[in-house]
């Protein structure tokens, strides 16, 4: 493929949104820079990351995968870094790739940076997608915003999670920019910051600040870190109860419906949607 015509979609996941960029054989270059600028809301496409849809045997970050996985999510950050899991992400990856035509309804696995992902597209439109164990290692972390701070919990769901329980969701502030934490030993990486208000009865609602994308309107490995940190909150550990749990996780875009099972598999189900599909202009990417 040519650089100069580059195929593209956009599409989202409870309206956290993404470029999506075709890409079979792995033939072109998306270094930070460009992906950035294809993310751009004002001068590119717009989007809180990018997918980029390569088969597993053609990546070499995948090429272990591709005998279960025939698909690889390279997925980017808004900002054009590097993540090793996006869950909305996974969900809009298999929709584009059954609206393509390249898997049927029913069951997938997509491999990602954070290992293979089972996904079931289901007739009704719903994508569930296994999201292994959550990983919850001891740290306390304390995260503040506008004088006011929150002990966190750590939440690893492949990608990093500091969840704060809060009174109102209005008290995260304006989230322009990450919203600092300490010890800042425990994210060397970085990490995405979920704040939660309970609704009602295993049902919470939620809004997050990613790391490498600001605030977005959905975070899908950070409902699940939600739904994980809320249950340990709750006395509702599947392990310990032996019976599994599921929370409704309204975020600003939508609703997930996440459930941990008692092995400690954790699955997130939600819809996905194509807004548009087009051509990069060669004359813009020459300039990006
Ligand atoms: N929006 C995603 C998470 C994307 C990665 C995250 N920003 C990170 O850097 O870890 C999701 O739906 O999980």
């Amino acid at each position: 493929m040519s650089t100069s015509q580059i195929a593209f979609l956009k599409g989202h996941g409870t309206e956290n949104d993404f470029v999506i960029v075709p890409d079979p054989d792995n033939a072109l270059t998306l270094p930070a820079a460009l992906v950035a600028r294809l993310c751009d809301r004002r001068a590119g496409i717009g989007g809180d990351g990018l997918l980029h849809v390569v088969r597993s045997a053609a990546h070499p970050e995948a090429r272990s995968m591709a005998g279960e996985a025939e698909w690889f999510m390279d997925y980017r950050n808004a900002d054009g870094s590097i993540a090793e899991m996006c869950g909305n992400g996974v969900r809009v990856f298999a929709h584009y790739l059954q609206r393509a035509g390249l898997v049927e309804e029913g069951d997938l696995t997509v491999a990602t940076r954070g290992g293979p992902k089972r996904v079931h597209l289901a007739k009704n439109g719903d994508i569930t997608v296994s999201m292994g164990q959550a990983l919850l290692p001891d740290a306390s972390v304390t995260v503040s915003v506008d004088g006011r701070s929150w002990p966190a919990r750590n939440v690893n769901m492949g990608n990093p999670h500091a969840v704060a329980f809060v009174d109102d969701l209005e008290h995260a502030g304006d989230l322009f920019t990450a919203p600092p934490f300490t010890p800042e030993a425990v994210y060397p990486e970085g990490v995405n910051v979920e704040f939660v208000v309970d609704r009602g009865p295993r049902h919470v609602g939620m809004r997050v600040h990613e790391r490498g994308s600001g605030e977005t309107r959905s975070c899908g490995t950070g409902a699940c870190a939600v739904a994980v940190a809320t249950a340990r909150r709750d006395g509702a550990d599947p392990a310990v109860t032996g019976l599994p749990v599921t929370y409704r996780v309204d975020l600003p875009g939508g609703t997930l419906v996440i459930t941990e099972h008692p092995d400690g598999a954790v699955d997130m189900t939600g819809p996905a949607v194509i807004v548009a599909e087009g051509v990069i202009d060669p004359a813009w990417l020459e300039t990006a």
